[in-house]
């Protein structure tokens, strides 16, 4: 096996993961139990008392879960059955196992970030459906849903360019084409700044006008592997046969503004031509803040058909068509809530690497997707992409990532040395974004 580097984690005193663990998270955890809190007579309208006292157990098993975090407690296997909780074990049992203290047990701090940060939601889970009636309770749906009503005018500004953009796109020539399929992917690019576990679920909406910001974007693209893209796809139109398809999948990230950039940018591709099929993977529960569950998907396209505004309602009709149609379909798979690097995915998940495998282009969004793609390790700055994806290679792909982590590859020589010098945070800020794409060329 390739001599991979260390993970990052939370021993790094004053690093970013530490910090995550340190602040971060236990504010995430802060809000939780909060929104609960304020949910309260909700549930006993809903369940009666049985509706308060299951509200009280899950805040019970959450401010348990933030002390044993804050105190640095062993990470404890999980109780409660559910459909990876026996995977969840085994790998809690690997992690131990890389432990070279003879009584050595995992411990926040100590462990891979990317381990813990995962353990943390997926605890959160855990006390949600140890405490029926209210286990289906999504503790994140509020922000989610509130982070897309603040971006209200964005989206109607993406649907209202994108339906101009479909009336004339026949006559558009290829280089008109190319150009207004890399506007379509900046946006979807940019819409990961929205991200709600960054701001440790503090509202992050999209308030300005995106589309006409792209220009001065520009200079924050560190890798821009577009035109891979687009020749890609662009010689998958040209070489088709009629009935033969051309599938792209997208591996969401966030919910709210974010997804709205996403299927602006499925549509087009669709309408383009350049797919005829698009594939979305989300998330089974609720997952680090903001990501997209099956709930949020319909939820999103669902008040997008009913939007007070002619084009936006013109994109959720459509929308809605395609998932009827087939040419839009969302998958769910318990491996994308799991804490394994994608490496591993041929051993754990082979079913969804034999799905991916059928893809002709996988786009991935966001950062942790990138974290899990490089395996959240201390990688060189100039080491190529392909060799951090550690034998990950299922179909071409393409990671569409603002840099909220510390952990970027594929740089040239010298770059990252030289922003680290000029701007400390380059890569934790989300002001900078890449497009990094692995496969023939
Ligand atoms: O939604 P994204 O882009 O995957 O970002 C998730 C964020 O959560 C973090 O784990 C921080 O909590 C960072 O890696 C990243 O900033
Ligand atoms: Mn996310």
């Amino acid at each position: 096996m390739a001599v991979v580097p260390a993970s990052l984690s939370g021993q790094d005193v004053g690093s970013f993961a530490y910090l995550t663990i340190k602040d971060r998270i236990p504010q995430i955890l802060t809000k939780v139990i909060d929104t609960l809190h304020r949910h309260k007579s909700e549930f006993f309208e809903k369940h009666g008392e049985e509706g308060v006292e299951a509200e009280k157990k899950a805040i019970s098993l959450l401010s348990k879960l933030r002390n044993e975090l804050q105190t640095d407690k062993p990470i404890i296997p999980l109780v409660e059955k559910f459909v990876d909780t026996d995977i969840w074990n085994q790998y809690l049992e690997y992690q131990q196992s890389l432990l070279n203290e003879s009584d050595g047990k995992s411990r926040w701090f100590y462990s891979p970030w990317l381990f813990v940060e995962c353990y943390m939601y997926r605890r959160i889970h855990e006390a949600i459906i140890q405490s029926p009636p209210i286990d289906y309770f999504d503790v994140f749906k509020e922000s989610k849903e509130q982070n897309f009503c603040e971006s209200q005018e964005s989206v109607i500004a993406l649907c209202t360019h994108l339906q101009q953009l479909i009336k004339t796109i026949e006559d558009l020539d290829e280089n008109q084409l190319k150009d207004e399929f890399f506007k379509l992917l900046q946006i979807s690019l940019w819409g990961n700044k929205c991200d709600l576990s960054l701001s440790g679920g503090e509202s992050s909406s999209q308030k300005t006008d995106v589309l006409n910001s792209l220009e001065d974007l520009k200079p924050f693209i560190l890798l821009n592997d577009m035109e891979h893209l687009w020749s890609l796809l662009s010689n998958c139109k040209k070489t088709r046969e009629k009935a033969s398809v051309t599938r792209v999948y997208i591996v969401l990230d966030n919910s709210g503004f974010e997804l709205v950039t996403d299927l602006i940018l499925a549509n087009f591709l669709l309408s383009s031509e350049l797919a005829t099929e698009v594939h979305f993977y989300g998330k089974t529960i609720p997952w680090f803040v903001s990501d997209t569950t099956i709930h949020d998907f319909n939820w999103l396209i669902e008040q997008v058909k009913h939007g007070n505004h002619k084009w936006m309602s013109k994109c959720g009709a459509d929308w809605e068509e395609f998932v009827k149609m087939g040419k839009w379909v969302y998958h769910d798979h318990i491996f994308w809530t799991l804490p394994h690097e994608y490496c591993a995915m041929p051993q754990v998940a082979p079913d969804l690497y034999a799905e991916l495998q059928k893809a002709h282009l996988i786009l991935f969004k966001g950062d942790l997707n990138y974290r899990k793609l490089t395996g959240d390790r201390k990688w060189e700055f100039s080491v190529p992409f392909h060799q951090a994806l550690n034998g990950f290679h299922p179909a071409p792909l393409c990671t569409i990532r603002t840099l909220k982590a510390e952990i970027q590859v594929g740089l040239k020589p010298g770059q990252g040395e030289q922003l680290m010098a000029s701007e400390p945070c380059w890569w934790t800020s989300g002001k900078y974004g890449i497009f990094q794409y692995d496969g023939p060329l």
